[in-house]
């Protein structure tokens, strides 16, 4: 029996690696110092499961960005317009240059397209296909690394991002050609690269092949039995890991199993039902190792021994001890690193941490399951068996998980809770009335610029360094430059900016209960970017308003609608770390009760705009078609149950961003929101067709300024994907907007696309008077 890590966080137990990463892309920090961050990041990772006694420990895990992109740099797939980059500039910049374009005197590049990593808050560098593309070995960064942990006598097991998973994760960048096909291109260098690993040594290898989670075609089924039949015959004494997680193999079960590979892994957290079928299948190879991932690497609770074992031992007796590994569901990147580094009794209860295992305590529990299903007799891993038994007991019987009244009146809830009082014709009407807003009216998306100065603030505020009183003074002041900002451009709907929250989930998280924070749980989303997911361990309540002083204070500065600014309850459900002792759903509509709450208390103060944000909705479709109805009937009803206590008159934003609406326009149209301000400036409207052929009725903000560029859109830029959408939309129902919140941009650069924004808006506004 071995213990199995699938990868590890790799951003640092501090976030070293986007301090690091952020001084080299500003030029105050040099190549090495970044390469030897890299460096130390990756021992002490090795190092730390080495010696907790991890057999299977995972290299090329670490990434400096993206594993993605990573793959893209090892087979070569550099699209063309980097090609000046590749001959000039270093590998690290070229690889840089791909992940967030460059824009300096000697070059202007666009970045590669991020999007998100399955049913994930992580987001992945999309590879770009040409047809006939071609691939080389061009990065050695497996073998490398490889070798590095081998110079530290420590032998890793490369993972490798498998050539399958890997085509179909990318995009064809022109028509004509499948990207499947593309593998018989792939092939030969994945081989050329699993040569040189096992000549380096290597005598495992995992290859991830998540794509086996997702419903995929005969012809993608085809391509992985060739590809794992055609690497037993070449190598035969490589032990090969086919790794797949998030969800169950399903219909690729069967090709799975009668794989020749040395180990299947299989996510028995996402599926535990498939572990019977496995063992009750007349195809399955007895010869096959199973990789049992039972330990939870997308959540962060504390592992249940007793079952885990159970599960063991119902293995044990089919087909050996020797056959079975214990493995993290996933590679652990989704986890925070060191619950130990929690010391904050007032964010982290006690009663609460003792339930809670990160990334370095998950490590340890494999290898206590380990000792125990072998039948250790060290004391040390009996008292650890009694504490896990404790704890679990302990959760069990705690008072701080339940509240009466929140699962009563979830329990009351009735159709006519999630219902507008009329429909959207009649509400525009009023609204129109009552807002008053010039046609285009113009507005942004909730953030403005987060510096670092109100950064610092909160953190002082938070040491106690900075008194509450103080602290709220320097926002009140923040919110009162951000509303005469947005006065002086002349923007139509005002917001005032979000300067108090540090995040858009963990900012709720803080304020309501049944929720925990941690001081120290990162979680990288994407390059150097991480977000601190709240804990959700209880019933979620409202004990009192959360943002209605901040929007009352910016409503009270302008005579110009301000519009409220509230997260949707699927995005808090989905960007936090969730309970699972009872159903999703039952979770969400809690949260959206408390959100529900809030609605009505801005409502009353004053708010005649209020938006609910729910760019999460799509992230949390299941990743197979035949659970997605009943996912999206809970998720609609959450955001209709949030948003359906007010007025007529009371206008319902809400936002999506990152998201293909194809398959769900009918979901999002059930929303019922009075308008909705989505991304699509980088597909250059694209995204809005399916609006427009679903003929989609409510009001509509498309997009018209990347807010992940620092670039600064022209006014005539604008201009043009304003005119585009006037042809597929109704007039009345068009918002002029961003794409996204302002919270990653600076000032400077801020501040002129939004004058342009503005302009652009008031020229169409004139356009249309001398056409009429
Ligand atoms: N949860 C979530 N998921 C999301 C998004 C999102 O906004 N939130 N947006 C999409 C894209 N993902 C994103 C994820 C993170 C960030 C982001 O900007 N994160 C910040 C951290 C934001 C934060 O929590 N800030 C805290 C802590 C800030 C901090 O680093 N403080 C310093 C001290 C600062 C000082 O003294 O100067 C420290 O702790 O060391 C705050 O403002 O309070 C970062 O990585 O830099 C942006 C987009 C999709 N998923
Ligand atoms: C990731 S969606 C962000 C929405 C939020 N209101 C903001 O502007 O930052
Ligand atoms: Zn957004």
């Amino acid at each position: 029996m071995k213990t199995n890590v699938l990868g590890y966080p790799r951003i640092g137990a501090n976030r070293e690696l986007k301090k690091v990463c952020e001084k080299y892309w500003k030029g105050t920090a040099t190549k090495t110092e970044l390469v030897d961050m890299g460096k130390q990041l990756k021992l002490s990772n090795w190092t730390l499961m080495q010696e907790a006694g991890v057999d299977l420990i995972p290299s090329n895990d670490f990434s400096f960005y993206d594993q993605v992109l990573d793959a893209s740099l090892t087979y070569g797939c550099i699209p063309k317009r980097y090609q000046e980059i590749k001959e000039k500039e270093s590998k690290l910049d070229l690889y840089f240059a791909m992940a967030r374009g460059l824009q300096n005197k000697d070059h202007d590049v666009t970045a590669m397209e991020m999007t998100k990593w399955f049913d994930t808050n992580y987001h992945y560098l999309v590879p770009e296909f040409k047809a006939n593309q071609d691939f080389q070995l061009f990065s050695l960064k497996p073998v490398e690394e490889f070798k590095e942990a081998l110079a530290h006598n420590i032998t890793t097991k490369p993972v490798l991002l498998g050539p399958v998973t890997y085509l179909l994760l990318g995009k064809e960048k022109e028509a004509g050609f499948n990207r499947i096909d593309l593998l018989h291109n792939l092939l030969p260098v994945f081989y050329n690269l699993v040569e040189q690993l096992v000549n380096a040594g290597a005598k495992y290898i995992q290859i991830d092949e998540p794509c086996l989670a997702l419903d995929i075609t005969d012809k993608d089924r085809q391509a992985i039995r060739k590809v794992y039949t055609e690497l037993a015959h070449k190598f035969p004494e490589l032990h090969v890991i086919l790794t797949s997680y998030f969800d169950c193999y399903g219909d690729n079960l069967e090709t799975v199993l009668q794989l020749p590979v040395h180990a299947l892994h299989l996510d028995l957290v996402r599926c535990s039902l498939q572990l019977d079928d496995i063992l009750n299948a007349d195809y399955f190879n007895n010869n096959t190792i199973l990789s049992l991932g039972l330990v939870d690497g997308r959540n962060i609770w504390k592992n249940n021994f007793e079952e885990t074992l159970a599960t063991i031992q119902k293995v044990e007796a089919q087909i050996g001890l020797d056959k079975i590994w214990i493995s993290s569901s996933c590679s652990l990147l989704h986890s925070p690193y060191d619950l130990d580094l929690e010391k904050n009794e007032e964010t982290l209860p006690f009663a609460v941490k003792q339930w809670l295992s990160f990334a370095k305590q998950k490590v340890d529990e494999l290898v206590t399951l380990k000792e125990l299903a072998i039948g250790s007799s060290s004391k040390d891993v009996a008292k650890k068996q009694e504490e896990n038994k404790r704890a679990h007991q302990n959760k069990k019987e705690s008072s701080v998980i339940h509240n009466a009244a929140v699962k009563a009146r979830v329990g009351l809830l009735t159709t006519d809770d999630s219902e507008r009082n009329s429909e959207f014709s009649s509400r525009q009407k009023i609204q129109k009335d009552q807002l008053k807003l010039p046609i285009y009216p113009t507005t942004t998306i909730g953030s403005f610029p987060q510096t670092k100065e109100v950064r610092s603030w909160r953190s002082k505020f938070k040491k106690n360094e900075l008194s509450l009183e103080a602290y709220n003074e320097l926002i009140k002041k923040e919110i009162e430059e951000t509303i005469h900002f947005q006065e002086k451009i002349g923007l139509d709907v005002l917001v005032h900016g979000e300067c108090e929250r540090n995040d858009m989930v963990e900012y709720f998280g803080e304020k309501l209960e049944g929720f925990a924070i941690s001081n120290f749980g990162w979680v990288q989303s994407y390059g150097s970017r991480a977000v601190k997911p709240p804990i959700l361990f209880g019933d979620v309540s409202r004990p009192v308003p959360m943002t209605v002083n901040w929007s009352a204070y910016a409503q009270s500065l302008s005579s110009k609608v301000v519009k409220g600014m509230l997260t949707g309850p699927v995005t808090i459900l989905q960007w936090s770390f969730v309970r699972n002792d009872q159903s999703r759903s039952e979770t969400c509509k809690q949260i959206a009760l408390a959100i529900r709450d809030e609605v009505k208390d801005l409502e009353e103060v004053g708010l005649q705009a209020i938006q609910v944000d729910e760019p999460a909705i799509r992230e949390g479709l299941p990743l197979r078609k035949e659970h997605w109805e009943a996912y999206l009937s809970w998720a609609v009803e959450s955001f209709k149950i949030a948003t359906s206590g007010v007025a007529d008159k009371t206008q319902i934003h809400t936002h999506m961003c990152y998201c293909e609406f194809n398959d769900i326009i009918q979901h999002i149209a059930n929303l019922d929101a009075d308008v909705i301000t989505i991304e699509t400036s980088r597909s250059k409207m694209d995204l809005l067709n399916v609006f427009v052929d679903f003929k989609y009725p409510n009001e509509i903000g498309p997009g018209v300024y990347d807010i992940h560029s620092p670039r600064v859109p022209e006014v005539s830029e604008i201009e043009e994907l304003l005119q585009k959408a006037s042809k597929l939309l109704p007039v009345d129902n068009i918002w002029v907007n961003p794409d996204c919140g302002l919270k990653t941009r600076d000032w400077p650069e801020t501040k002129l696309a939004l004058e342009n924004l503005v302009q652009a808006a008031k020229t169409m506004r004139s356009k249309l008077e001398t056409a009429h």
